[in-house]
């Protein structure tokens, strides 16, 4: 009988995201739940909550000792929320598969809309395109560092530590809290790249693995993904870097936009393109960004 084992972190939102795929192979293969193992590898970043994952290492925190996992053979794949996962992955392992993309939005928590907030409210988040965006419409805010999990900065703000806070509705949703906060437009706020996407990764000559997660794939969502991670790699960002970006896929056409910000949200710069897939649409989207941001805005991205 055929066992399959799944590395994931072991919060909230990574083992409902672990179950997701789960439930995707079974149905896709016929296997019955027991044959999938859930295998919890806790992560450097689950154990450091009270520094913003910039200043301790980025997003190698959430992937390293799954990467480790995952090449020592312990584990056949490795759920990720794509958001944490670093633009250069290592050449020995393969993003497989990815699941159908969530709501892609931020939610607001503490007001309806970011105009709403009172004058000089506190904003609770460690991200540095959140604080970049909410600074650029709104640069009375005071933006405070906020870290933990889900339900650890929804307690922290209704314990008053923060005012507002920003997360992700993917997240919200997953975790059956979709009557949390107010959705803001992408109009307003971008999301993060790869923001609402689960993606799959496997060592990469494990075809196996490869051809049986090919099954779970959902074509258009990789597709966005792929093309907002192309970007930050153009970019050369990293978890740093005020950025946002988001795809979206029509027919065969694929357009991508996307913002740069300066850290204090004062200067920024917004483009888009399109073309079709397998164009190199991230590397004329960052060419015609980098061309046009304004020099405190460049200096951050400058290779
Ligand atoms: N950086 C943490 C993280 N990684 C993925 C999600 C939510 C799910 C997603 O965006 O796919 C979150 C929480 C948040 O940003 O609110």
């Amino acid at each position: 009988m055929i066992r399959f084992r799944l590395g994931t972190r072991g919060s909230p939102l990574a083992l409902t995201q672990a179950n997701m795929v789960r439930d995707a192979l079974c149905a896709a293969h016929g296997w019955s739940r027991d044959q999938v193992d859930l295998v919890v590898i806790r992560t450097t970043g689950d154990r450091v909550q009270d520094r913003a994952l910039a200043e301790i290492g980025g997003k190698a925190l959430w992937t390293k000792e799954l990467d480790r996992a995952l090449l020592a053979g312990e584990i056949d794949a490795a759920v990720h929320s794509m958001k944490d996962v670093e633009t250069v992955r290592p050449a020995t392992i393969a993003i497989a598969a990815m699941l159908p993309r969530a709501d892609v939005r931020d939610r607001l928590i503490g007001a309806a809309t970011p105009a709403d907030l009172p004058a000089g409210a506190t904003l609770g988040t460690s991200s540095p395109r959140r604080r970049a965006q909410m600074l650029r419409h709104r640069p009375d805010l005071t933006v405070v560092l906020l870290r933990g999990n889900v339900e650890t900065r929804l307690a922290k703000l209704a314990a008053g530590e923060v005012d507002a806070t920003l997360l992700a509705a993917a997240g919200l949703d997953r975790l059956g809290r979709a009557q949390v906060g107010a959705a803001v437009p992408t109009d307003l706020m971008l999301p993060a790249p790869a923001q609402g996407a689960v993606g799959i990764e496997v060592r990469r000559d494990d075809s196996t693995a490869l051809v049986r997660l090919a099954a779970i794939d959902d074509a258009p969502t990789h597709v966005c993904v792929a093309a907002e991670r192309a970007l930050l790699a153009a970019l050369r960002a990293d978890c740093h870097s005020p950025v946002a970006a988001l795809a979206s896929l029509a027919g065969e056409t694929l357009s991508l936009r996307g913002e740069l910000l300066s850290e204090d949200g004062a200067h920024w710069v917004e483009g888009a393109v399109e073309g079709a897939v397998g164009e190199p649409l991230g590397d004329r989207l960052a060419a015609d960004l980098l061309a046009r941001a304004p020099d405190p805005v460049r200096r951050l991205f400058a290779a």
